[in-house]
């Protein structure tokens, strides 16, 4: 019985992140990468992630602003920091921490950020450039362009002749996820809530990528012998054997499961999180090296 191969994303994520924050100091005579980071009300889990976006761009040598809203902030208000961080010069990306509370249109207020300081790729133009292959002058979403570049340690850049199921079809991962696997030549289903014999599904795939948001559903015997398995979800679970009222978090795939048949797996927690993070980074010297005129890094 083989084992299969756990796809660390932490440390591809500390590659990437060294990688920029060395470009970074390379590029430091002409420009300062600048992040702003709005968050709005009080979510736990947000303020997490927030703050750990913040820390990270620190590290990497950026200018970093993080904006903490209370909960009763209006929309206009929010419109209005927008604006004055799209006409900030001395900040290149601009990401607006979802969701937000009930009474914003979270859609206005993405597409109220400039194109060009969307780092985190939820923007028209940017979902555009994304579905016609403009991908030179496009910025993909952090958690899609983080796990394929686990996809690509394990099977290369180029998915020719490989299936590969979606499932999840969210804009923010599933929806350009399927856009990026089909760029690099995979055959790509599309899962979600009404699709019919789900199992039967995934077990076709050669690449298996989990975003439900559905704790462990995604069964062992469920894989293909082989497949590559992204699992994308965050979840956090009752763990009484920790202690009364611990958690823990697990992905939407059945891990020990799943590990008996895969080829290769991204665990939960350090698979997918951390690549998101760092591709957020990365996203940012892009920006920032646009805006400069002084050449990209590539990932
Ligand atoms: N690692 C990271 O950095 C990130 C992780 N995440 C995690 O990824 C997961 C997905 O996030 P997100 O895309 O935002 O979630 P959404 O809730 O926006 O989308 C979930 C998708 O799963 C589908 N779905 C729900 N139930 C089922 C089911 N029983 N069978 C098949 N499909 C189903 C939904 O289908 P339908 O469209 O029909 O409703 C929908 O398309 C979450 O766990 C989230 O926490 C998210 C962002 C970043
Ligand atoms: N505008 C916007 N952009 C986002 O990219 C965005 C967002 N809103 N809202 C929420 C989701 C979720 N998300 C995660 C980022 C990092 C980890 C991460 O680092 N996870 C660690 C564990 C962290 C922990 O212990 O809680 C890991 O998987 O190892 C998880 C989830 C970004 N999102």
């Amino acid at each position: 019985m083989t084992v299969a191969e756990i796809i660390d994303g932490k440390a591809v994520a500390a590659e990437i992140v060294a990688k920029v924050t060395a470009h970074t100091a390379s590029v430091a005579g002409s420009v300062v990468p600048g992040l702003a980071t709005v968050l709005v009300g009080e979510d736990p889990a947000s303020q997490v992630y927030v703050a750990s976006k913040s820390r990270m761009a620190k590290e990497c040598g950026f200018h970093s602003v993080q904006h903490t809203l209370p909960r009763e902030t209006t929309e206009a208000d929010l419109l209005a920091l927008v604006e004055s961080l799209n006409n900030d010069p001395s900040i290149h990306g601009i990401l607006v921490q979802l969701p937000l509370p009930d009474h914003i249109d979270s859609a206005a207020v993405i597409q109220s950020i400039a194109p060009e300081k969307d780092v985190d790729g939820f923007h028209f133009i940017n979902v555009g450039k994304l579905g016609t292959g403009e991908l030179d002058t496009a910025f993909v979403p952090c958690t899609p362009a983080g796990s394929m570049l686990l996809l690509e340690r394990v099977r290369g850049k180029d998915l020719s002749g490989l299936s590969a199921v979606v499932v999840g079809r969210s804009n923010i991962v599933g929806k350009p996820m399927a856009n990026l696997l089909l760029a690099a030549n995979a055959t790509i289903t599309i899962a979600h809530s009404r699709t019919a014999n789900l199992a039967d599904v995934v077990r076709q795939a050669d690449i298996v990528v989990a975003a439900v948001g559905r704790p462990q559903m995604i069964e062992g015997d469920w894989i293909k012998p082989g497949a590559t398995v992204i699992d994308v979800g965050i979840n956090r679970i009752p763990a009484p054997e920790k202690g009364e009222g611990k958690t823990r978090l697990v992905g939407d795939v059945d891990t020990p499961a799943a590990k008996e048949v895969a080829g290769a797996i991204t665990p939960v927690p350090g698979g997918v999180g951390p690549m998101t993070i760092a591709m957020l980074m990365a996203n940012t010297l892009t920006a920032a090296c646009r805006f400069a005129g002084v050449e990209q890094p590539k990932f």
